[in-house]
């Protein structure tokens, strides 16, 4: 039901997944955006998706984009909802016809965290021991520790973040690579027992901040996300997304960024690597930002001319797609 005045309807429907981490997300927007448009009402509807309910197949296997955010969209196109909060790095490069990716929120700190269970308290993940059994979903994590830490055991772990520290506390993993941003906006900062140094793990695209959804052309929705948008975080995050999509087959694929902005300049560091963590291939490239575009799609023809291709053509034919 949409509330229809003079100047437009105050009502803004906003959706969500139901996890703890997606609902302090939205939480959040929704305070923010309330503070900047006093006299608008905005409601949150929480959604499961896909990726909430199959918990017990890696990530990887199921290699579908659109995991966590599927269900969110069909909302907006249905117009049940008005604008969707997604973690930035769970929305797929190319969205729906329709929908736009309507802003992109300030970041939190990308970087990877190493986890430690109680045992293992002051270990950093270059001190690990041989043999240690570190837990991760993430294909990218995976290709690169096993590139710089041959030694380490690793092991799959799902669930959302309670789930995979409980299995971390319990003994079933040494350690835990997980998101810097997740752990702090779930006030769980003192879990943290390292943050990777960005040359060893490069984060995902889009981690640590948030990205939201709305129609295309849906001018009064884009008019109230401007307030919110940080235009830092969203040159680093297109440029990022820009080098993602030229890249990607339709998979999960090992690819890690770091990106940084100095005066107009800014810099895009893009890794790729194979699975077995054997070949690992980094490239940069620096621009005006506001050629955010050009300098993804540039440094991944960077990255091809250095051999990416035929390590992501393997990848693409071992993944079940
Ligand atoms: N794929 C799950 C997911 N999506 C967003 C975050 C963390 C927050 C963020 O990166 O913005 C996480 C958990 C993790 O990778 O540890």
């Amino acid at each position: 039901m949409t509330v229809t005045t003079s100047s437009g309807s105050k009502l803004v429907r906003i959706g969500t997944r139901k996890s703890n981490l997606a609902m302090v997300q939205t939480h959040w927007v929704r305070d923010e955006l309330q503070k900047h448009f006093p006299d608008h009402q905005f409601e949150i509807q929480a959604m499961s998706t896909q990726g909430d309910k199959i918990l017990d197949v890696a990530l990887s296997k199921i290699g579908d984009k659109g995991l966590f955010t599927k269900e969110l969209e069909l909302g907006l196109l249905n117009e049940d909802v008005d604008l969707a909060v997604h973690s930035l790095k769970d929305l797929p490069t190319q969205l729906p016809e329709n929908l736009m990716l309507g802003c992109v929120t300030s970041r939190e700190n990308p970087a990877d965290a190493l986890v430690l269970n109680e045992k293992n308290q002051g270990y950093t993940i270059e001190t690990l021991p041989e043999g240690a059994i570190v837990g991760t979903s993430s294909l990218r994590r995976l290709a690169q520790l096993r590139y710089h830490f041959p030694y380490l055991e690793f092991k799959d772990v799902r669930g959302n973040l309670n789930t995979r520290l409980k299995k971390l506390d319990a003994g079933d993993y040494d350690a835990l690579v997980l998101a810097v941003a997740g752990l702090e906006r779930l006030g769980m900062a003192d879990r943290v027992s390292q943050c990777i140094p960005g040359d060893i793990s490069l984060h995902a695209v889009g981690q640590g901040a948030l990205g939201i959804e709305c129609r295309e052309g849906d001018q009064r929705i884009l008019d109230l996300l401007k307030a919110i948008e940080d235009d830092k975080t969203r040159d680093r995050t297109l440029a990022e997304r820009s080098f993602l999509r030229e890249l990607e087959g339709g998979c999960q694929v090992p690819i890690g960024v770091n990106s940084w902005i100095e005066g107009d300049q800014l810099t895009l560091k893009g890794m790729v690597a194979s699975l077995d963590g054997k070949q690992l291939l980094k490239d940069t490239v620096s621009s005006d930002r506001a050629n955010y575009d050009n300098i993804g799609k540039e440094l991944a023809q960077k990255v091809r001319d250095q051999g990416a291709q035929a390590i992501l053509d393997e990848i693409f034919a071992q993944i079940d797609r």
